[in-house]
């Protein structure tokens, strides 16, 4: 045992030992969440490491700014189910913060972070059978890793305490696993079989079809049906090998800027499964009160020399059907804000938001909560999800075209994913241009936003497009 590491031990297991007195007295139970700083780390390796070695691994980088977040494991897994699965996971977590105590020698520790996600709907049955993601997981790490935006980096260790009860195995497991997720230096990659080529690539529904179900929408958006919608297709790839999850995710930091890249991982039954991408869009970001969201709908392709980029970008600006895409989507967000917030911003034009292969309108909307400890981060995310730019509107109209037309299962696609602190702050992505994986099969996703005047084969093209970045993380181009 190194130095550092039996100081972990000795703070860790004397925080413990109080508490563990305190609950017994009190006849309650305590969750205790231990930090201390450690230097600074290299997350996809740690990210890697807490997979192999737990299963069950959370990754957050985002480009928003905000914490960078590493998990390993499960202290308390919440789980969400139905159309309460939010309520579901607010609830549990606020008792689990109602008895939160946090070692107080480090005035800046972030504290026990909840992570995870939800699927986009769940009134879908549920067709990708046990390898799927639940309705709504959110975990509670066993061992967990933070880099603030000033610098510090810090470990924290959670436990339940309950009265009356060791808590010493769990514990010294949990700063085992501490221990040999940060023996990086003896990482040596554990063998799994990497990929060696593509299988099959199948189209659901195909391309064709895909189209088709595009014109239908237009026809009810003149019928009056709805205004917009926004269907989604699968791209189902099966490789010889497994696909390697690691540089999946390191491909995504490196060549998908202006976005937050996440990975998810659990395990399924015999084997790992994971939901991870690149995404370029949030659905709510909550700190002291001041709540934001992004309007994010209108694409085009990037250009590949400047002078075209900048014409594409031009187009994108001046063109109306797009901006009318955008607007809808805003005044969405901001109806939703003006119910709970007040002094709310919207932006009076929107931005052009760039990623790798693709350009979008992007507009801001923000605003103070007037009763902030009554209406959380979870309420939020019911309230906004799903927005109009990965559902369509009017809401309840588009949904249920799309749950009799669609003809594929979402999953965790285009649902909320994200983090939560205990103070109240945290983050949920959209969860787009991302891909559910598992063994040696992928499904990656798409959508286009559907308005009068949308043309198929562009559309159908557009998805292609969104396809890209996670294909080339995916080695499946
Ligand atoms: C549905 C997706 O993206 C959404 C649709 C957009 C559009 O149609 O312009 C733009 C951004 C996203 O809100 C996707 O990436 O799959």
């Amino acid at each position: 045992m190194t130095s550092y590491q039996s100081r972990f031990h000795e703070s860790a297991f004397g925080f413990a030992a109080q508490l563990s007195l305190e609950a017994t007295e009190k006849g309650s139970p305590i969750f205790m969440s231990w930090s201390t700083r450690v230097p600074e780390f290299d997350h996809v390796k740690l990210w890697d490491r807490a997979r192999g070695l737990t299963g069950n691994a959370f990754l957050w980088i985002s480009t928003w700014g905000g914490p960078r977040i590493v998990t390993a494991g499960s202290a308390v897994g919440i789980g969400g189910t139905g159309s309460g699965r939010f309520a579901d996971v607010r609830q549990a977590w606020s008792e689990i913060t109602s008895i939160l105590r946090q070692n107080c020698d480090l005035a800046h520790a972030p504290g026990p972070v909840l992570v995870g996600g939800f699927a986009f709907s769940p009134e879908v049955p549920d067709s990708m059978g046990a390898g799927s993601f639940p309705d709504g997981l959110m975990t509670v790490p066993a061992v967990q890793f933070i880099s603030l935006p000033c610098g510090d980096n810090y470990v924290t260790v959670n436990l339940l305490i309950r009265p009356a009860a060791d808590f010493s195995q769990v514990l010294a497991s949990r700063l085992q696993l501490l221990e040999d997720l940060m023996n990086l230096e003896e990482l040596h990659n554990e063998s799994r079989a990497a990929s060696s080529g593509v299988l099959s690539k199948i189209e659901i529904p195909s391309g064709l079809e895909f189209q088709r179900l595009v014109e239908r929408a237009v026809g009810e958006i003149r019928a009056g049906t709805f205004e917009m919608i926004v269907p989604v297709r699968e791209l189902k790839v099966t490789v010889d090998g497994e696909f390697d999850l690691s540089a999946a995710v390191q491909r995504l930091l490196v060549n998908s800027p202006n976005t937050t890249v996440f990975a998810s991982h659990l395990m399924g039954e015999g084997s790992g499964k994971c939901f991870l991408g690149a995404t370029p869009e949030y659905l709510v970001r909550l700190t002291g009160g001041t709540v934001r969201t992004l309007g994010l709908a209108g694409s085009i392709p990037r250009g590949t020399v400047p002078e075209q980029d900048s014409v594409l970008e031009s187009q994108l600006m001046a063109d109306q059907k797009l901006r009318r895409e955008n607007s809808v989507v805003t005044e969405m967000l901001r109806q939703v804000l003006s119910g709970v917030c007040s002094k709310i911003e919207v932006e009076n034009e929107p931005k052009v938001l760039k990623l790798a292969q693709i350009q979008h309108l992007a507009t801001e909307v923000c605003g103070m909560l007037d009763r902030p400890s009554d209406v959380g981060i979870f309420d939020l995310v019911a309230m906004l999800h799903p927005t109009p730019a990965l559902g369509g509107h009017p809401r309840r109209e588009a949904l249920n075209w799309l749950k009799d037309n669609e003809s594929i299962e979402r999953g965790w696609f285009a649902g909320p994913v994200g983090w939560v602190q205990s103070d109240g702050s945290g983050e949920f992505g959209v969860a787009i241009r991302s891909a559910f994986v598992r063994n040696s099969e992928a499904s990656l996703y798409a959508g286009c936003g559907i308005v009068e005047g949308s043309e198929p084969r562009a559309e159908y093209e557009e998805t292609q497009v969104k396809l890209l970045a996670m294909a080339a993380a995916l080695g499946c181009l």
